[in-house]
Formats: C-alpha cells, sequence, structure tokens
C-alpha cells in the first residue's frame, strides 16, 4: 500500500486528517494524524510531486491572426516566457521545463496559489498572450501531471477563446511537507566532447544526444513513472518518484542497448526541486569522480 498525502485545495486550509490507499482500493479512507504516522506499510521515502501544468492560452489561433506571424517573433516570444518563468519559477525554488515552449511543465513544491497567481498576473500585464495554470500532487509526477492536465481539458480546449487565465488544483499543505518529496536525476552524456563534439559535425553530434534522450525519455515514463526532460548540452532532468539504484541502472542499460549512448546518473532527493536538483549535480560530479553510473545522496542537503 502506498501512502496518498494530503494536499491543500487552492486557496482552502486542509484539515488533519490524512487519506491512504489508492482511492480504488477498500483500504483507503482517511485517518488522523498520529495514525497516519504509525501506518507499517507507508513508505515514508515516497515522493510527493506538485507538478504545475502551463499553457498559452489560444497561442495556435494568435500564432496566426490576422495572418501568420514572422517566426523569429513566435521564437522569441516563446524563448523569452521560458526565460522569465525559469526566473519566476526558479526563485521560488521550483524548476520549470520548456517541453513544447507552448506548454510547460514545472515542479512547484513549496509555490502555493498565490505564488501561482502572481507568476500569472505578471505574465498577462507583459506578454501579448496569456496563461493558463492547473496544479496537482501525487506520489509519482506522472499521476500528478495526468491530474493537471486533466484539470486544465475540464476547463476547455488549448485552442477556445473563452478559457483565460485558468488557475486550478492543489498544492501541498506546508505541514505536510517533507524532505523527501521531489525526487530530481540529472542524467549526463558519458565523454560527450570527445566522442561527438569533437568528432563529428554538430548536427551528428545533436542526432546523437537527442536518440539518447528520446530513448531515455520513453523509457523512464513507461518504466519508470518519470518526467524526462533535455536541459540542453548533452544534459536531461528526470522528475521521479521513489526509484532506487537499481531502476537509474536499468534505465541505463535500456538506452546503451537500444541507441547505444552511455550515461551517467546524479540523484538528490529535496523539499523543492532547487534542492533536489543541486544534490543531483553534486552526485553526478561524485559519478565523475569514482567511476560510477550512478550516485544516490542519500543525504538531502536541507
Ligand atoms: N544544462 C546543463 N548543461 C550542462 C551542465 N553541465 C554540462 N552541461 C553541458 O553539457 C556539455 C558537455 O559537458 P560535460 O557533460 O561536462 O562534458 P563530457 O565531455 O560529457 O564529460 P563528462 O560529463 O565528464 O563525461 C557542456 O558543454 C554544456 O553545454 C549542467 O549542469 N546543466
Amino acid at each position: 500500500m502506498r501512502c496518498q498525502l494530503p494536499t491543500a485545495k487552492l486557496g482552502r486550509v486542509s484539515g488533519t486528517r490524512h487519506r491512504f490507499g489508492p482511492a480504488t482500493s477498500p483500504f483507503c479512507g482517511y485517518i488522523p494524524t498520529e495514525q497516519y504516522l504509525l501506518l507499517p506499510n507507508c513508505r515514508w521515502t515516497v515522493t510527493n510531486t506538485q507538478i504545475t501544468h502551463i499553457q498559452i492560452d489560444n497561442y495556435g489561433p494568435w500564432t496566426v491572426t490576422p495572418e501568420p506571424r514572422r517566426e523569429v517573433d513566435l521564437q522569441t516570444l516563446q524563448s523569452r516566457l521560458y526565460a522569465d518563468l525559469a526566473q519566476l519559477v526558479g526563485n521560488r525554488d521550483g524548476y520549470i521545463f520548456f517541453s513544447r515552449f507552448d506548454n510547460m511543465i514545472a515542479v512547484t513544491n513549496g509555490l502555493d496559489e498565490a505564488a501561482h497567481a502572481l507568476i500569472q498576473e505578471s505574465v498577462g500585464n507583459r506578454y501579448p498572450v496569456t496563461m493558463s495554470l492547473s496544479v496537482a500532487t501525487g506520489t509519482t509526477p506522472v499521476s500528478a501531471l495526468g491530474t493537471a492536465t486533466e484539470q486544465l481539458q475540464e476547463a476547455g480546449s488549448a485552442q477556445d477563446k473563452g478559457r483565460r487565465e485558468v488557475l486550478r488544483g492543489q498544492t501541498i499543505d506546508e505541514e505536510f511537507r517533507k524532505p523527501t518529496d521531489v525526487q530530481l536525476a540529472h542524467f549526463d552524456v558519458d565523454d560527450a566532447t570527445e566522442k561527438y563534439t569533437d568528432q563529428l559535425n554538430e548536427f551528428d553530434t545533436f542526432i546523437q544526444i537527442e536518440q539518447g534522450y528520446a530513448a531515455l525519455m520513453k523509457y523512464m515514463r513507461e518504466a519508470h513513472n518519470s518526467l524526462s526532460f533535455f536541459v540542453g548540452g548533452d544534459n536531461v532532468i528526470a522528475v521521479c518518484p521513489d526509484l532506487d539504484e537499481a531502476d537509474y541502472h536499468d534505465a541505463i542499460s535500456h538506452v546503451r542497448e537500444e541507441v547505444d549512448v552511455e550515461l551517467k546518473v546524479g540523484v538528490g532527493r529535496g523539499r523543492t526541486a532547487a534542492t533536489a536538483g543541486m544534490d543531483a549535480k553534486h552526485a553526478l560530479e561524485t559519478c565523475r569522480a569514482t567511476g560510477e553510473a550512478v550516485t544516490i545522496e542519500t543525504e538531502t542537503s536541507e
């Protein structure tokens, strides 16, 4: 049985009862805090990732109204919006990934409704487009994102003129946040400079790196309920549930077998994406120093 950790509806404070068990399970229910803490089967290392799905409102029609807009201008808008959001989310210890630029995915543990509303308002005031935000939590990042996306889809289509600046979902109550809520894995291609960058033309290097990324992102999604994002160079950051060393070795082996790209990975845990991400980077440095393919920081730096 896995714990389902308590969350707060946006704008409301939850009580002290704790829900446990999957909603479909006969063991599901609500119990007081003291009993919840004593549940024998609860894995206290379980993650509780808070994910925000960000979607530019009615962007498709806007890009061709009144006629197709210059591509360079769209590229500028998208990259500036991402850069702004990286600061707005990052300064509050979250991480945001550009994914498709018109839709972005953020790890927002520590950002409450007010923080989301402020970010939304700031963008609405400064850009010719608005964006909708949907927040959800889950013991896996995939389930959290699934809920967040469903909430947004229920509010209307991405190309619905009337659906603007939606803000909905759930955040984690401060009192229930833990130093193990977020698990991030920072993957890196082994010796990318020597094998590819200094040997091949830039496009062929790009193909090698992207093939590694494509194989990894798909496998981590399907086998390990994780969301993996290319972040530049030869780096991929995966937002993971409570995976262990064997799971990471499994993913690395899969990528090696499928596309012959060799990876290493550093893993960190934290109350926020910022802490987990920094610990993951230190763990990756340990991989470089020891030659190990997988290093998991066992203590969070919090
Ligand atoms: N986004 C991001 N990019 C990075 C980071 N570290 C390195 N890079 C990028 O990755 C490229 C390759 O750097 P490395 O991964 O250090 O080089 P390498 O040749 O693969 O060497 P090893 O990683 O030690 O095997 C750099 O040019 C950067 O563009 C990081 O922490 N974040």
